[in-house]
């Protein structure tokens, strides 16, 4: 199962954070990354811990003021990034440019989708993986894989009928590793969560409970 930690915005230490993740990954042998702002993917990345970024732009060098630039998120360290997060949302256009450029920058990628329709859309501009989150629940504690169980095994089903070398990652309200095993079960082979982690008192104590689910 791949753990996937998205820092957003929040006042969290980003370095302190990666730093937990670096450990319980060590100690498990649990794929885990996290993913900061663009700002802080050198400092997060020198802690060692796998790092991605929260989004590229689907643009090369030159004019475009204001781009995160997949070989400069590349430079600072970062191995993938996050595309199409329902809380930085794209045009079909741009996802696919975002993936042509992630690419072309030897950057992993995830690309988030609402529900099983769109997982099937998205899977078929050829990502590494795909991750279903319903907004309704991101930012909640209520987990998607028991809230909704549907929806995961229906992405993982739309998923699979365009490309079944795609896994299918799962996120929102994701905490605990009663949690993760649920998503597990239900055909995920990863999962994406920020509060659960990012807002906790203990970083460490709070990825040691997530991936005790694996
Ligand atoms: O990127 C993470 C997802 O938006 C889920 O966020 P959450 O774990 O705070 O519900």
């Amino acid at each position: 199962m791949f753990v996937l930690v998205n820092l957003k915005a929040y006042p969290c230490d980003p370095v302190a954070v990666a730093e937990a993740a670096a450990t319980v990954a060590d100690d498990t042998g649990t794929r885990v990354a996290v993913a900061p702002q663009a700002a802080h993917l050198s400092a997060v990345a020198a802690t060692g811990v796998e790092t991605w970024a929260q989004h590229v732009s689907g643009v090369d060098h030159g004019s475009h003021t204001g781009s995160t630039l997949a070989s400069a998120v590349a430079d600072a360290g970062a191995v993938g990034t996050l595309l199409n997060h329902s809380e930085r949302r794209l045009r079909l256009a741009a996802i696919d440019a975002g993936l042509r450029a992630a690419e072309d920058a030897g950057l992993e990628t995830v690309v988030c989708a609402n529900n099983p329709p769109q997982v099937g859309a998205v899977t078929a501009l050829g990502p590494d993986m795909v991750a279903v989150e319903p907004p309704e629940l991101i930012g909640t504690g209520t987990p998607v894989s028991q809230a909704d169980p549907d929806v995961v095994e229906e992405a993982v089903a739309a998923a699979g009928r365009v490309d079944d070398d795609v896994p299918v990652l799962c996120g929102a309200g994701i905490s605990t590793g009663d949690d993760l095993a649920a998503a597990r079960d239900l055909g995920s082979e990863g999962v994406l969560l920020a509060s659960g982690v990012a807002k906790a008192d203990d970083p460490e104590a709070a990825l040691r409970d997530l991936v005790s689910g694996i």
